[in-house]
C-alpha cells in the first residue's frame, strides 16, 4: 500500500457523519487542510484551547508495554488531558505519524482502532493529520483543539495562600503497571499478580478527567489546575512556581489504591515513590478556595466522580512539602521538602 492508500485504510469511514457534524466539521480528512465552523454557544462566548503532545517508541511505549491499540488510545488521551487541565471541552484532533518499516499498514490500522475508540469516548472529531516514513521508531503527535467559556480557562498560575489542594484520582498506578510490564519483559514466564490488570490498564488506557475539569471551570472557585503527566511532585511544583505559593501535601490524605499497595509490597518498592514521581497518571491536580472544598467534593460525588483534598497552600517562596504520615498518634507533624523531580526528557 502506498502512502495515500494507507491513510485511507487507517481513517476512511471511521467516525459517524453525525459526530463530525456535531463538532462543526465542514471538511475533514482529504484536502490540504480541514475546515470547521466555530462552535456557537447560545449562553456565552467561547475561546479556543489548543495543545499538542508527542509519543515516541522506546521513550513512551514499546512492544513489551503497549499494544498498537493502546498506543493510539493513549496518544489522544494524553492530549485530551491537557484540554481537561484547562477546564475545556475537547472537539477536534489532528494526528501526525512517522512510521518505521516495523509498522505495516495493518499494525497502524490497529493503532487507529485505539485512537478512534478514544475519540468516540470523548466526542472528538479526527479531522486530519500528516504521515511520513521513519527510519526506525514510530512517532505519533496529536494536536487537540477544544473550547472553554471565554475567560474561564484554568491556569497553573492562580493559586493563593490558604487554598485547598486536590487531585481528581489516584496516582502511581501507571508507574506500577509499567514496572510490572518491564519486569515481565525480563521474565516472560512470571505469573501476573492479581493486581496487575488494574495497574496495566492505568498505564495503557488513562482516563483523562474531562468532566472534572469542566465542573471546576464552571464553579468559579478553582484557582489553579494542571494535569499529571510527569508526576504529582513535578506538577505541584509547576503550580507553586507559576502561582508564587507553597504547596503542602499530606501523605495521609493521598488516595491509596489497594492494587498499588499490594503490588508495591510484592515488588519491595515504597509506593510513595510511584505516587509522587511516577507520572502518566493523567488526573488533575489543582487548588481551590478552601471554603468551597466540601461543596466541590459533594458536586463531584453527585456525578460519581472522585475528588480528594490532599493538602493546602501557604504563602512563601515557591516550593512543595510533604507532611509525612506519622506512625504514632499525636506525634508532632513532620514535613519534608519534595524534590522538583519527575519524568524529564533531558534529565535534571
Ligand atoms: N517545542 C515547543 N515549542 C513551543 N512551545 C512548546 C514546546 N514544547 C512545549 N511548549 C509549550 O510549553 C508549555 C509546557 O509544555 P509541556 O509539554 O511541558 O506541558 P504538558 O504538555 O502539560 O506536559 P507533558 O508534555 O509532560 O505532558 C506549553 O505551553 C507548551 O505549549
Ligand atoms: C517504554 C517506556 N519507558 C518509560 C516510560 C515512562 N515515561 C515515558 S514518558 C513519561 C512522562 C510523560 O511523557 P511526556 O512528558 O512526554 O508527556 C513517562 C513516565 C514509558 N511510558 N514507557
Ligand atoms: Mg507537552
Ligand atoms: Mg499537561
Ligand atoms: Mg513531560
Amino acid at each position: 500500500m502506498d502512502e495515500f492508500a494507507r491513510i485511507r485504510h487507517w481513517t476512511h469511514g471511521r467516525q459517524s457523519a453525525d459526530m463530525q457534524r456535531r463538532q462543526g466539521v465542514v471538511l475533514g480528512i482529504g484536502d490540504d487542510a480541514a475546515v470547521v465552523e466555530p462552535p456557537a454557544d447560545e449562553t456565552e462566548p467561547l475561546q479556543w484551547v489548543l495543545a499538542v503532545d508527542t509519543m515516541v517508541e522506546t521513550v513512551h511505549f514499546a512492544d513489551a508495554t503497549m499494544s498498537e491499540e493502546d498506543v493510539g488510545y493513549k496518544a489522544l488521551a494524553a492530549n485530551v488531558s491537557d484540554i481537561a487541565a484547562m477546564g475545556g471541552v475537547p472537539r477536534h484532533a489532528l494526528v501526525s505519524v512517522s512510521v518505521p518499516p516495523s509498522y505495516g499498514a495493518d499494525r497502524m490500522r490497529r493503532l487507529y482502532d485505539g485512537l478512534y475508540a478514544c475519540a468516540d469516548r470523548y466526542g472528538v472529531a479526527v479531522i486530519g493529520g500528516d504521515t511520513t516514513s521513519s527510519p526506525q521508531h514510530l512517532v505519533i503527535a496529536v494536536t487537540v483543539i477544544g473550547t472553554v467559556a471565554a475567560g474561564r480557562a484554568l491556569r497553573r498560575s492562580g493559586a493563593q495562600p490558604g487554598d485547598a489542594v486536590f487531585v481528581t484520582g489516584p496516582v502511581g498506578l501507571s508507574a506500577a503497571g509499567l514496572h510490572w510490564l518491564l519486569a515481565r519483559q525480563n521474565d516472560p514466564l512470571a505469573q501476573p499478580p492479581p493486581e496487575a490488570a488494574a495497574l496495566v490498564r492505568a498505564h495503557r488506557r488513562p482516563a483523562p478527567s474531562v468532566r472534572a475539569g469542566q465542573l471546576l471551570a464552571a464553579r468559579g472557585t478553582c484557582r489553579s489546575l494542571n494535569d499529571v503527566s510527569d508526576g504529582l511532585a513535578s506538577e505541584a511544583w509547576e503550580i507553586a512556581e507559576a502561582s508564587g505559593v507553597r504547596l503542602v501535601l499530606r501523605e495521609a490524605l493521598l488516595p491509596r489504591s489497594g492494587s498499588l499497595a499490594a503490588y508495591a509490597s510484592r515488588a519491595g518498592v515504597d509506593p510513595l515513590e510511584w505516587m509522587l514521581y511516577g507520572g502518566e497518571d493523567y488526573v488533575l491536580v489543582g487548588t481551590l478556595a478552601a471554603d468551597d472544598a466540601e461543596a466541590a467534593k459533594a458536586a463531584f460525588a453527585a456525578e460519581g466522580l472522585p475528588f480528594y483534598v490532599i493538602g493546602e497552600t501557604e504563602a512563601g517562596d515557591p516550593g512543595v512539602e510533604l507532611v509525612v504520615r506519622s506512625e504514632r498518634r499525636g506525634a508532632e507533624e513532620r514535613r519534608v521538602p519534595l524534590a522538583k523531580r519527575g519524568y524529564n526528557h533531558f534529565g535534571g
